[in-house]
């Protein structure tokens, strides 16, 4: 039977050396949907995501065990390389990172160019239409060539997530990308990713319950590296089916 999912964890485990930070989780991503991860601080959301793109390879002591499936295929499997498979999970931070000795063009291009691409014309193509898709274009069109470092922080992260668009993932994992930016910036994201779930994958995990409940299509609740439910949104926060889980999205803690 083929996998009806883009993404699934399966049985997953996470350790940093002797601790567990992520407790047998099962979890599935269908395409085209935005996914949010929400609970306390330290119950192992952003271990789960970094485990997604295979960040804790880079990570000294950390540990991932069971399966994560991207389109049926193990990215723990010894045949994935993983730089090729950060190409198709891409992911944006909290704080805005552009690579600040690059201007606003180059950064955006800068995943192509690595990967051999020297056509001007492609490279041009590609970052109207990523800077497009990250709502960024009419704002930088006029300053391609100047530094990245020169833009707010909220045109910053947009221009994050078009470094991300340009070489197509199909899955896009963010980690709070809101949480350093004003209100303004805030809502341009946000209304950004119902665009974006057009063109790919989105899970994203966020402190911000409101938001979560603005912009997902399923929420998952993590408490202490256990995911404790897992649903549509409008399930999640208004007929919770876990104590815990209504007790977390009705503020009763945090
Ligand atoms: N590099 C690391 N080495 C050791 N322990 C770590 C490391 N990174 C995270 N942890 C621990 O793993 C647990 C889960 O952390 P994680 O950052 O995944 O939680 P989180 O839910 O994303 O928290 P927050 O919402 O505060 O970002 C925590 O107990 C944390 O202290």
């Amino acid at each position: 039977m083929t996998n009806p999912y883009l993404l699934s964890a399966n049985d997953v485990n996470i350790y940093y050396g002797e601790k567990q930070a992520v407790k047998n989780v099962n979890l599935n991503f269908v395409q085209g949907t935005v996914n949010a991860l929400i609970g306390p601080s330290g119950c192992g959301k952003t271990t789960f995501l970094r485990a997604i793109n295979r960040m804790h390879d880079l990570t000294p002591g950390a540990r991932v065990m069971g399966q994560i499936l991207l389109d049926g295929e193990d990215i723990y499997s010894p045949s994935v390389d993983p730089v090729n498979m950060r190409r198709r999970v891409g992911m944006v931070f909290q704080k805005p990172n552009p690579f600040p000795t690059m201007s606003v063009f180059d950064n955006v291009v800068s995943g192509l160019k690595l990967a051999g691409v020297r056509d001007r014309n492609l490279l041009m193509q590609v970052a109207e239409r990523s800077l497009r898709g990250a709502a960024l274009w009419d704002e930088v069109k006029d300053r391609l060539n100047t530094p990245a470092t020169g833009l707010s922080g909220g045109q910053q992260q947009r221009l994050c997530i078009a470094r991300a668009l340009a070489v197509e993932p199909e899955i896009l994992l963010m980690d709070e990308p809101t949480s350093a930016l004003d209100p303004a910036s805030t809502a341009k994201i946000e209304d950004l990713m119902t665009e974006l779930k057009k063109v790919t994958t989105i899970i994203i995990v966020t402190h911000n319950m409101h938001q979560a409940a603005r912009v997902s299509d399923t929420t998952s609740f993590f408490l202490v590296g256990d995911m404790v439910e897992h649903g549509p949104t409008a399930q999640i926060f208004q007929a919770p089916k876990d104590e815990r889980t209504e007790a977390y999205v009705t503020g009763r803690f945090g």
